[in-house]
């Protein structure tokens, strides 16, 4: 069975936990935050999680966890079978990791875990948020999911980072991403009617009440 480290409160944790229940792929959560001792060093060498535990050994970055599922279990694949349809994906999930995740993420610590946010920082990410929000635009389907007619992994990266992101662009700058990129309303919609995108939320929600105290 492997197991799956990390913590419900990480939008990348649930990001290939979704795929793990999504492919019906057996697995025991670990719970735990990133970590810089030695001993999770050696499963995830950046301390990050999520990290997962495989028969072969551990496997880190979200990315390469959901390639691995797919290549190794191709049942309820994430992937196109198709070369090109499948790069497509891979591009569209790369430039919502890099361009809009990483983007935002230098905000988390100010919108989420009062920190001060300096204006000099806001003003530094605007620009980048802006340009990584547009190059989606070009990207995105929502046919009725986000690289076509199938559910793939661009649709897990982007649903766990679509909505901090947006909160992210809401609380620093008063811009609601759902205005910004049309069909992106719809699509958050029709994934948060599907029961196992329900369950992850449920274990996330209860995980942040449980930090709230
Ligand atoms: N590139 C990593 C990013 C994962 C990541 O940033 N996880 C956060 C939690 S959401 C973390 O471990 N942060 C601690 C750190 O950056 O040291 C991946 O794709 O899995």
């Amino acid at each position: 069975m492997f197991k799956l480290y990390g913590f419900p409160v990480s939008n990348y944790y649930n990001m290939v936990k979704l795929a793990l229940l999504h492919k019906g792929l057996a697995f025991e959560e670990i719970i735990m935050r990133p970590s810089q001792e030695q001993d999770y060093l050696s499963k995830s060498p950046m301390g990050k999680i999520p990290c997962l535990q495989t028969p072969d050994g551990f496997i880190s970055e979200t990315n390469v966890i959901l390639d691995f599922l797919d290549e190794a279990y191709p049942d309820k694949a994430l992937l196109p079978k198709e070369h090109f349809a499948r790069a497509k994906v891979r591009e569209l999930s790369k430039s919502i990791e890099l361009y809009v995740e990483l983007v935002a993420r230098q905000l988390y610590r100010g919108i989420f875990f009062g920190e001060t946010l300096s204006e000099e920082l806001k003003i530094k990410v605007r620009p980048e948020l802006e340009k990584g929000v547009a190059a989606l635009k070009c990207l995105l389907q929502f046919s009725p999911y986000a690289a076509g007619a199938q559910l793939t992994q661009a649709d897990l990266m982007l649903y766990y980072t679509a909505n901090l992101a947006d909160m992210v662009a809401k609380r620093a700058y008063g811009i609601d991403l759902a205005t910004e990129v049309e069909g992106l309303r719809d699509w958050q919609q029709m994934m948060d009617n599907n029961p196992l995108v329900q369950q992850v939320n449920r274990d996330r929600d209860q995980a942040l009440k449980s930090l709230a105290g």
